[in-house]
Order: C-alpha cells, then sequence, then structure tokens
C-alpha cells in the first residue's frame, strides 16, 4: 500500500487529503496471469540458492537490483545472514578480481586521469544530481586486503552502499558509487586484455594530489548535499587525503574511522567478559595489533577511547598499545618509519628487533591480539596458545579481509583455545560447538556503523564528520546488545537488527553533531531522543512490493 496526498477544494481553499492507494498495476497482459508479490520472493530466493558458486549468487543479486531494486532489498532485508556475504566481504573481493571478466552493464560513476581539468563535467552526467545524498569514493589502489585492483575496485563502493540502503534504509537512487581510476600498478591486470581500467601505471603522488584537489572541489560544487566516504585508498593516501580534505568536506574514511569504531565498540564488550574472567581492571588491557597500515593504525586511535573511558590519561592511553609490521615490533631504536606509525613506536624497548609474534607476545602479555595484517594463518597454534597462557579469556580479533587472508579461523581459535577465546573476524565464519556449547564468532566489520554513521550525518546535514562523531557511533553500537545476546556472550548485535541499530547509531551521531555544532538542520534540536528516533526511522526507506510488475 502507498500513501498519496491528493488535492482537494474545501470553502473556496485547496486543501490535502491523504489517500492509500495499492501501487499502480501494469497494463493487463505484461505479466503472467499469476503473480503474487510473496511467491515471487521466493521463486527468487530460490534462483539465488540455486547457483553454487558465491560468485554466480553475487552476478545473480546484481543482476536482480538492477532489474527490481524493491525486490533484492526485500531479500536483503529478510536474509541478512545469508545475503551480507553475498554482495559484500568476501564475496565482493572475488567480484573485484573478476570484474574484468563479470562486467555486464556499467554502475557507478568512473572518474579518470583523463577527465583532469573537466571532472566537474563528467559528475554532471549522474543522472540523479538532486538526489544524490551519499558516495563511496574507492581509487581501488587497497581493495580489502587483495592490494591494488584499479578500475576494478567499483564492486566495493557498489557493496558498501548496497549496506547503506539495506542497513540505514538510504534511498537507493542518493547513492552514488564512484570509481577513481589513475592507473594501476596492477601488471597482470595491465596484461588483460579484458580489463576495464585506463592501461597505465598510477600517476606520482604530486600528481595525484592535485587530482584529488580538482576532484573534492568539483565533488563539492556538482553535489552540495553530498556526504563523502573514502574507501580502500592505499595506507598513504587514506590518512593524507582525510586530514587534508576532512575540514574542508563532509567526509569520512570508513578503512580509518569507521573500522576503529566498530573494533572499540568490540573491545568494549569483549574486555568486559575478559575482566570477569580474569579479575583485571579494564584499564588494565594491554593490545597487541599484527598490521600497522591505516586499519590497524586508525583502530589504535580510537581504541585510545577505551582506555581514556577508564580514567587514563592520553599517554598512559597510548602506552597499552603496541603494533607489529612486516619488520617485527615497531619502537624508536628501529630505525626509519613511516609517518602513521610514529605515534604508537614504543620507547620502552631497547633491545635487538623481534619479528617472532610468540615472543612478542610474550613479552608485551597482552590480553587482546588484534590481525589488521592481511596475513592468513598468522594466528597459528602457538600464537593462540601463547594468549590463552597469559589470559583465561583471551581476546582475538582476525580482522583482515576477505576470509581467505583471515590471520585465523574461528574453529581454530575455539580449539587451540579450548573454548575460552573471545572472538571477531572481519568476515564471517560459522557458530561452533564445544564440549556441548554453541559458541558464536563476532563480526568486527566496518559494515555494522558506516550505514548509521551515513545516516546520522545526511540526516543532520553535517557541515564536517568530527572524531567525537565517530565515538558516538561506536559506542551506540556497544550499546546496542540486548540482554538475550549479552546472556550468549555476543560482543556485537545480531545482523538482523541493523535497522534498528543503525537508527540508534544515527541518533547518538545528530546528537553530537548538534552538541559540536556541525548540524545545518535547527528543527532536529527541538525534538527529545524518542522524537528523533522516531522521525530517524520515518526517514528510512523500505522495499515496495512488485514494484517492477
Ligand atoms: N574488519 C574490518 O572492518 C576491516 C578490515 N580491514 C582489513 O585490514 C587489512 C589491512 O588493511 P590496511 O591497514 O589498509 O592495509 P595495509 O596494507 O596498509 O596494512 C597492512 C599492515 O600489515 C603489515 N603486514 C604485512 N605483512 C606482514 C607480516 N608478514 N607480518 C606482520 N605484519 C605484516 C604491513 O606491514 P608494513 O607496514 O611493514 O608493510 C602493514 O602494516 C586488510 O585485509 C583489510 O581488508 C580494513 C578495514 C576494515
Ligand atoms: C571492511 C573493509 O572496509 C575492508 O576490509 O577494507
Ligand atoms: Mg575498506
Amino acid at each position: 500500500m502507498v500513501v498519496v496526498l491528493t488535492p482537494y477544494w474545501f470553502n473556496g481553499v485547496q486543501k490535502l487529503k491523504v489517500v492509500s492507494q495499492s501501487p499502480p498495476q501494469p497494463p493487463r497482459g505484461l505479466t503472467p496471469p499469476s503473480m503474487q508479490a510473496s511467491v515471487h520472493k521466493i521463486r527468487c530466493l530460490s534462483q539465488l540458492r540455486s547457483k553454487d558458486k558465491s560468485l554466480e549468487k553475487y552476478i545473480y543479486l546484481q543482476q536482480l537490483k538492477d532489474a527490481d531494486t524493491n525486490m533484492f532489498y526485500q531479500l536483503c532485508l529478510d536474509h541478512m545472514p545469508e545475503i551480507t556475504p553475498l554482495i559484500y566481504t568476501p564475496t565482493v573481493g572475488d567480484a573485484c578480481l573478476q570484474y574484468s571478466q563479470i562486467f555486464r552493464r556499467p554502475d557507478g560513476l568512473f572518474v579518470s586521469y583523463k577527465d583532469k581539468g573537466s571532472i566537474g563535467k563528467v559528475l554532471r552526467n549522474w543522472p540523479r544530481i538532486d538526489e544524490a545524498r551519499i558516495a563511496v569514493v574507492t581509487d581501488g589502489s587497497r581493495i580489502l586486503g587483495l592490494g591494488d585492483l584499479g578500475a576494478n575496485g567499483m564492486p566495493i563502493a557498489i557493496g558498501k552502499l548496497s549496506l547503506y540502503v539495506a542497513g540505514a534504509g538510504i534511498r537507493p537512487s542518493s547513492t552514488v558509487p564512484i570509481c577513481i581510476d589513475v592507473g594501476t600498478d596492477n601488471k597482470k591486470f595491465l596484461e588483460d586484455p579484458l580489463y576495464i581500467g585506463l592501461r597505465q601505471p598510477r600517476i606520482s603522488e604530486a600528481e595525484m594530489n592535485e587530482f584529488m584537489e580538482e576532484f573534492m572541489y568539483e565533488m563539492s560544487v556538482v553535489f552540495p548535499e553530498l556526504l563523502i566516504q573514502f574507501e580502500d585508498f592505499s595506507t598513504d593516501k587514506a590518512f593524507s587525503f582525510l586530514s587534508s580534505f576532512r575540514d574542508r568536506y563532509p567526509l569520512f574514511n570508513d578503512d580509518i574511522q569507521g573500522t576503529g569504531a566498530v573494533v572499540l565498540s568490540g573491545f568494549l564488550n569483549a574486555a568486559k567478559l575478559s575482566s570477569a574472567a580474569s579479575g583485571r581492571p579494564l584499564a588494565d588491557h594491554r593490545i597487541l595489533f599484527l598490521g600497522a597500515g591505516s586499519a590497524g593504525v586508525g583502530v589504535g586511535m580510537q581504541l585510545m577511547s577505551f582506555f581514556k573511558l577508564q580514567g587514563l590519561s592520553d599517554e598512559e592511553a597510548r602506552r597499552r598499545i603496541w603494533l607489529v609490521d612486516s619488520q617485527g615490533l615497531i619502537y624508536d631504536g628501529r630505525g626509519k618509519l613511516a609517518e602513521h606509525k610514529k605515534f604508537f613506536s614504543r620507547n620502552d624497548y631497547t633491545g635487538a628487533p623481534m619479528t617472532d609474534l610468540v615472543e612478542i607476545i610474550n613479552y608485551v602479555k597482552p590480553t587482546a591480539l588484534l590481525g589488521l595484517s592481511t596475513l592468513k594463518g598468522a594466528f597459528n597454534q602457538g600464537v593462540i596458545e601463547a594468549m590463552s597462557a597469559h589470559n583465561p579469556r583471551p581476546i582475538l580479533f582476525p580482522l583482515s579481509n576477505p576470509v581467505r587472508l583471515s590471520e585465523c579461523e574461528f574453529h581454530e581459535a575455539v580449539q587451540w583455545s579450548r573454548g575460552r577465546v573471545i572472538f571477531a573476524s572481519g568476515s564471517p565464519f560459522p557458530e561452533q560447538q564445544h564440549e556441548g556449547r554453541t559458541l558464536y564468532p563476532g563480526q568486527g566489520n566496518n559494515m555494522y556503523v558506516f550505514p548509521g554513521i551515513g545516516l546520522g550525518a545526511i540526516l543532520s546535514k553535517a557541515a564536517s564528520v568530527t572524531d567525537s562523531m565517530i565515538e558516538a557511533a561506536s559506542l551506540g553500537l556497544a550499546d546496542a546488545l540486548t540482554d538475550e545476546e549479552r546472556g550468549l556472550e555476543l560482543i556485537y548485535p545480531r545482523i538482523e537488527r541493523i535497522r534498528d541499530i543503525s537508527a540508534q547509531i544515527a541518533l547518538a551521531v545528530i546528537r553530537c553533531a548538534q552538541k559540536e555544532g556541525v548540524d545545518r538542520t535547527p528543527h532536529l534540536q527541538q525534538l527529545d531522543d524518542a522524537e528523533l528516533l522516531k522521525h530517524i526511522k520515518g526517514k528510512m526507506w523500505n522495499p515496495e512490493h512488485m514494484s517492477h510488475l
């Protein structure tokens, strides 16, 4: 049923009457005689399930989205745990790797280095400029943990935006996937005759900076109401573009800030479980990272809030975090360090370089080990047993994506910790049985927070996305666990509740934007929390039934 406002005249004054209407029926003969929405949904689901390979399911779902957007999102909402891994990580990783082969029709905006000097003209070709509210922008230089995939990065932007629609009710017509193509250093792609991108190596850093200046300026002119999410830029660019543009345009970086928020949230819940078992105060947790790229450092920065919430100073919080990269433990005496690694570099270690992870664990004695390294199997039996020897409930978060790059699998963590692990991974794993109990893995993926951050920023028309708004999103997610979920020792809510969670997160983000004075919707300031939540939920787009028929 659709609500329609019909004008009518009363005492010479035009008024509006609310009438309910069924969706317009297609002319007879253009659909089969027996078509019912509920039956058609079963048909679509069984077509999806009839495919053996995840990539085939991905292709089917993309075609369904093109042909019948409403049905695609109905399936997403009704079968979130089944469909999310098909439109997002891990399957979207394969879609990016194979995009030149599976490409059928253009989707999203490709802005290439050839457009330099006329980027605005290209952006104006987007067919729904007035409706555009959120863009996910990648340059394909670090897609998940799969490296430089050039123009094949487009499916990551499309996948993230599908989650904005499914998870936060952003209108599909308001989403703009953008892939910036400034060449690729992926030799295999450059030699592939089917490759869809520019056939040239990546441009220099100076050329890229100049290009991005023009791109961001033109985006703000053509799409004045747009929020931008930077996605999967390689680490150097991820940090530098975030800091150069965040005070000028409304944007956030999902890999640095979204991941930081989602991990802080899961860690808040995990640390409580771990401390309940060990008796250790929350302020005494110690966190070791394997991986010191945009995600590792971004999460480290955000996790400082965990310690500050326990009353520690900035400096005390910083000292609770140790980073390891491909050269081992990061410390001052090791030699020249990349700029983004300096903040967490240790000045209290003066020995020889330490590269063995078990040795590092025995030195640091962390309560939590987080992986953002893309190093499959790095949390091996020795590593997990070392963590379990120091902790009655070790916290293990292998967060690298996709699944095949995860630092360990859930069944391994359960087995080698003898069922004591508190676990979250970047991509999903199945639950496990252990000594008669069902153990549930968490999914520590920024998909839990970016839809809510985006919704909150869009509805408040935030002029910028502040650190406090990101932290508010994180705390909003941590608080969203129900009693039943806490009883099962979940550290993230069930994904089926994503719309409710996104509404809660959006509320926290809007309130924070108001406090910081970056909101541009004064009328929302007048609402109390219950009214604001109702307003947020009322703004969410919902798929209709059988709209294409
Ligand atoms: N769960 C989630 O929501 C998210 C997960 N991720 C995942 O995080 C991963 C990393 O992303 P990002 O930080 O951007 O990538 P980067 O490539 O920037 O960082 C990878 C880091 O891992 C280190 N590393 C690589 N090999 C080893 C090794 N053998 N031993 C120790 N450290 C190693 C690198 O060391 P060095 O610096 O020396 O090269 C680098 O510090 C990806 O798989 C990505 O999918 C990212 C965002 C969100
Ligand atoms: C999840 C995500 O953003 C990543 O792996 O890059
Ligand atoms: Mg990413």
